[in-house]
């Protein structure tokens, strides 16, 4: 198929008819290929201002030679923000649709080789599956939103409902979100909301941060796909201890170390109060109730009997744990210069995921009431309160796309529930946006999987990364086709 040159949007372009997702066998190599491609560039961001900048040049230069024809599409306008991050705006031909966001990241968190079955970053493929730092989380969805685009403008469709791709470079970093102010710095105005003639604000966002959830929750046999309508907030807090150093030959009782592990150890050992029923998790398991088999269809079908069991029982799991309460999660430790000194100055960081039932003050009252030790002082580095739900009821456009999308590209999934994202996303920085933001990545996810997640042979399988683009390639057309409701229509 000869790519469309720029300038193009004859008749060739206009097309009546949807395209079917099917791909030819050239076609899903190639898709394959450039996702290892963009594994083995090292997009990672450690802290604040410390990014691999080399690699993420190298991976804006690397997505002009594998999507050459989004790049060189009239209706396509392609700029870097903040130096790495990529908004493309995808003009549709209908302006009076409002349009939608896809967000994506190209950074990735660090991925010390030990562990590893393969190279972190050396995108191999073994057993069906692709490996690597990003396969999951996020350059999987990064290549799956360009390659389904690429795909659909090869076979000259043109999109109705203009959309944004925003692919951030800095979302692994607690930062105010470049890409995200990068949208700001286009649309001119710090509320994110565009100068007239620029478009209407987004009306949905659809972002990283759930899946077709497999094996998450003992007695649910089916697997069944999650749509995060919320995110938990975050409170990162460091923690410090001062003391004069002196010759360790003649200590004192307790040393800035000594002082700060205590400190660390109450926190580990007290966790914050369970929230269950005072979030979206009853939501989602009154939606499951009748795909548990028996006994705990009944209990779920009467959680205002059951609830103290069930939250107990959510207790026990890492992940299920994460959904009831804000967790503490101490992940950062320094001090001491030199074995035969008095450590002057002992620092830990801990990361609180706060709960949608409490706030980021109550989380830090909380802390500090268990820490209880005025020598420990509380310096907080960054934190963000719980996102609102977004609307998931039937005149929700945004949410039924994505559940249409689902049902047509996983008919085998007969359970499309909302809930909430234990992780953050740059979704976080768009809530002036609009209220219609969704956190879903359309593919299996079993508990095994997400242990990869920041952790160790991180992969994703082939044929799930060629349904991802399936899925967006679906979805993008469905943008196009979906039917207002009769009712009013939510603002999203
Ligand atoms: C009742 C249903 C059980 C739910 C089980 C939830 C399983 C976890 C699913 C999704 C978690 C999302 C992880 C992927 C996004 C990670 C994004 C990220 O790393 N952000 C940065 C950060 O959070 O620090
Ligand atoms: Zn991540
Ligand atoms: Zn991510």
């Amino acid at each position: 198929t000869v790519p469309r040159s720029k300038g193009l949007r004859d008749a060739e372009h206009q097309r009546a008819s949807r395209i079917p997702s099917q791909f030819s066998q050239e076609e899903r190599v190639a898709m394959k290929e450039s996702l290892k491609g963009a594994i083995q560039i090292p997009t990672v961001s450690f802290n604040p201002g410390e990014f691999n900048t080399t690699a993420l040049a190298e991976f804006g230069e690397y997505m002009h030679k594998v999507f050459p024809t989004v790049f060189r599409t009239s209706f396509i306008q392609h700029e870097v923000v903040g130096e790495y991050s990529h908004l493309f705006t995808v003009q549709g031909s209908d302006p009076s649709l409002q349009p939608y966001m896809l967000l994506a990241h190209i950074d990735v968190v660090p991925a010390p080789d030990q562990g590893w079955e393969v190279p972190p970053f050396s995108g191999l493929e073994r057993d069906g599956f692709i490996y690597g730092r990003g396969t999951l989380d996020n350059k999987n969805s990064v290549m799956a939103i360009l390659q389904a685009l690429e795909l659909l403008l090869i076979r000259n469709y043109i999109p109705r409902r203009s959309f944004f791709i925003a692919l951030g470079h800095d979302e692994e970093i607690v930062a105010p979100g470049s890409i995200s102010a990068g949208v700001r710095g286009t649309w001119g105005s710090e509320d994110l909301s565009p100068p007239p003639g620029k478009g209407c604000p987004a009306r949905l966002h659809v972002d990283e941060g759930s899946f077709i959830l497999d094996g998450f929750i003992p007695s649910l046999k089916k697997p069944f796909a999650m749509v995060s309508v919320s995110e938990k907030g975050s409170l990162d807090l460091m923690m410090e201890v001062n003391m004069t150093p002196g010759h360790s030959s003649a200590p004192p009782k307790e040393t800035s170390i000594g002082i700060l592990a205590a400190a660390v150890s109450r926190l580990e050992q007290t966790p914050m109060p369970n929230m269950f029923g005072s979030g979206p998790l009853k939501m989602t398991l009154q939606q499951l109730a009748n795909e548990f088999s028996f006994p705990a269809n009944v209990i779920f079908n009467n959680l205002w009997l059951f609830w103290p069991l069930v939250s107990r029982l959510m207790e026990r799991d890492d992940i299920t744990n994460a959904l009831v309460r804000t967790t503490t999660a101490v992940t950062m430790f320094n001090a001491g210069i030199k074995v035969n000194v008095i450590p002057p100055v002992a620092q830990a960081t801990v990361n609180f995921r706060i709960h949608p039932a409490q706030t980021v003050q109550e989380v830090l009252k909380l802390a500090k009431d268990i820490v209880v030790d005025d020598r420990v002082q509380f310096h907080v580095l960054e934190a963000f309160e719980p996102l609102p739900v977004s609307p998931f009821d039937d005149q929700a456009l945004g949410y039924q796309l994505i559940r249409q999308t689902i049902q047509s590209v996983f008919p085998e999934i007969n359970i499309v529930a909302p809930g909430i994202c234990i992780a953050q996303t740059d979704s976080r920085h768009y809530t002036n946006l609009t209220t219609g933001i969704y956190r879903f990545n359309p593919l299996y996810l079993q508990p095994q999987d997400f242990s990869g997640i920041h952790g160790i042979n991180e992969r994703i399988s082939v044929q799930a990364f060629e349904t991802q683009v399936k899925f967006l390639f679906e979805f993008i057309q469905n943008a196009d086709t979906e039917q207002r409701p009769v009712s009013h229509l939510h603002e999203l």
